[in-house]
């Protein structure tokens, strides 16, 4: 009877579960999209519950559909969407609240106060991050300050927060485990990723009682087994990391200097830097990266982007200039140029290097002669603009130049967007075969604490290259298209500052 690892993919927009074996083919899928709540201009909210009967049912799909039972499965590994806050009753199981998604801007202001107070630098010394709505903590004291009674319920000890991966871990195992892992916990602003412990200071700052939190461990190792009710046959659950950290893993990018970029609803660029943690100079996070060995964490610096797929979602959704986000590819490669329109999807603010709460999107240099298809081409072209943007950053702070560019997530399926990053970087990319690298990831952590995989070189051998993109522009046409692209910014960005 073959054996399999099965990942479960919480994403922003979707739940997926994905069986590999050992090649690290994927053997099995089932995906559901699932609904986000918008209930003000800024607040993105998601049902718990939807999220965990999402995952549920893609796992149950998985198993029907291939005729496996959970004999065959030699551990689950968990991903997912980090930051996204959940409290619920820990007697009851019961969410108290909506989820608060990462991309929510409801408590910008409380983070404006924290960074007049110099606050900002005590969250950048001690959890490696900058001060900004995007992370957990102030996600928290929002649900805390605005459900009625939730302060006293979980200074009483009855209410529990956990990120996505904590909120799956707690209903797989019946209510019987509330842990992270390092990655997650080092996305929630409460932890100290030097120490590795939740840091009294910064829960005091935000008056979040520790009774709360949940246990932290490594991102390889069992936290506890299946509970018949979820899942007959007691499967461990041996994996769990961040879904940017888990695609590094998934990557392979194991050694210090090697780098991957992850076009799903956002952007992320993460570069793995070993055991040191390094601060960057230019608006990166420092951040804890997934590893294997109990006894240290490895650290990688991060760029993220805030809305990437995003856009195109929106250009389908929103719009509806598409009828799904692949035809964007065929839209956008019908004109050579943008035609002069330039696209800045900041509808969460701006994330790295420019780390703005309030800038918006901006669209400029319309005219009469814009088309669909331009419009459809400068969202695309915008993606790979933010992540050169943070390309840069990243070299600068590591000193040297990113000459092959590894990439994964839904949206590098996009050969054009893919030809354009390379273009305007002047780099490689490098694509591999299997895209799902984040599950991937999330797999080959809990295979390696299974014994599934030996070791991280059997793993290493398993990465195939999909298609290369290489540079096809010429210097002066790029830099005269990033200059473009730079006063653009500069008006999404002016349009927050400019209130009068
Ligand atoms: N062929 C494509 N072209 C452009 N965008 C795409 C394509 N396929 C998927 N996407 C985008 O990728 C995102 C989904 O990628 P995924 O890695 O599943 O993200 P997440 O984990 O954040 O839900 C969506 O935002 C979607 O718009
Ligand atoms: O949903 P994704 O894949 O864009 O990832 C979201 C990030 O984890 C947010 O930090």
């Amino acid at each position: 009877m073959e054996q399999y690892v099965m990942a479960l993919d919480q994403g922003t927009t979707s739940s997926r579960c994905i069986l590999f074996n050992h090649a690290g083919d994927i053997c099995g899928m089932a995906q559901r999209e699932f609904e986000q709540i918008y209930p003000h201009p800024g607040w993105v909210e998601q049902n718990p519950r939807e999220i965990w009967s999402s995952q549920y049912s893609v796992m149950a799909q998985v198993m029907a559909e291939n005729g496996i039972d959970a004999k065959q499965i030699k551990g689950i590994g968990i991903t997912n969407q980090r930051e996204t806050t959940i409290i619920w009753n820990r007697y009851t199981g019961e969410p108290v609240y909506n989820a608060i998604v990462w991309q929510c801007r409801r408590t910008a202001e409380m983070i404006d106060a924290l960074k007049e107070e110099g606050f900002d630098q005590v969250i950048r010394e001690k959890t490696g991050l900058i001060a900004d709505a995007y992370f957990s903590a102030s996600k928290i004291a929002w649900i805390l300050d605005h459900v009625e009674g939730a302060r006293e319920q979980a200074e009483k000890g009855d209410l529990l927060f956990g990120t996505v991966d904590t909120w799956l871990i707690w209903n797989l195992t019946g209510g019987l485990v509330h842990v992270t892992d390092y990655t997650n916990a080092s996305r929630t602003m409460l932890f100290d990723i030097h120490k590795l412990c939740w840091d009294e200071e910064i829960m005091a700052k935000f008056r979040i009682p520790r009774a709360m939190l949940p246990e932290v461990k490594p991102s390889s190792c069992i936290y506890g087994y299946t509970d018949e009710k979820v899942l007959v046959g007691n499967v461990p659950i041996a994996g769990a990391a961040g879904d940017q950290q888990a695609a590094l893993f998934g990557q392979g990018c194991f050694q210090p200097g090697d780098v991957k970029n992850t076009y799903g609803t956002g952007c992320f660029l993460l570069m793995n830097t070993g055991t040191d943690p390094v601060m960057s100079g230019n608006g990166l996070l420092t951040t804890i990266a997934a590893s294997t060995d109990p006894a240290k964490v490895e650290y990688a610096l991060e760029g993220s982007i805030f809305v990437a797929g995003a856009a195109n979602q929106w250009l389908r959704d929103g719009m509806r200039l598409v009828e799904n986000t692949p035809e964007t590819e065929m839209y956008a490669s019908q004109v050579e140029d943008t035609d002069g329109v330039y696209i800045v999807p900041a509808f969460a603010g701006m994330g790295a290097p420019y780390w703005n709460q309030y800038a918006r999107g901006t669209v400029v240099g319309l005219t009469r002669g814009c088309t669909r298809e331009h419009f459809i081409r400068a969202t695309l072209e915008s993606i790979a603009y933010q992540a050169y943007d943070v390309i840069k950053a990243m070299e600068e702070d590591a000193g040297v130049q990113l000459n092959v560019l590894k990439v994964d997530g839904g949206a590098s399926a996009n050969n054009m967007l893919m030809q354009f990053q390379a273009d305007i970087n002047n780099t490689i990319v490098h694509r591999p075969k299997c895209i799902e690298t984040t599950a991937l990831g999330a797999a080959y952590l809990a295979g390696l604490a299974t014994g599934y995989w030996k070791n991280k070189d059997k793993i290493k051998e398993n990465w195939q290259l999909g298609r290369a993109f290489e540079s096809e522009m010429d210097k002066e046409k790029r830099n005269q298209l990033l200059k473009g692209w730079k006063r653009a910014v500069r008006c999404a960005i002016a349009w927050a500052e400019d209130d009068e």
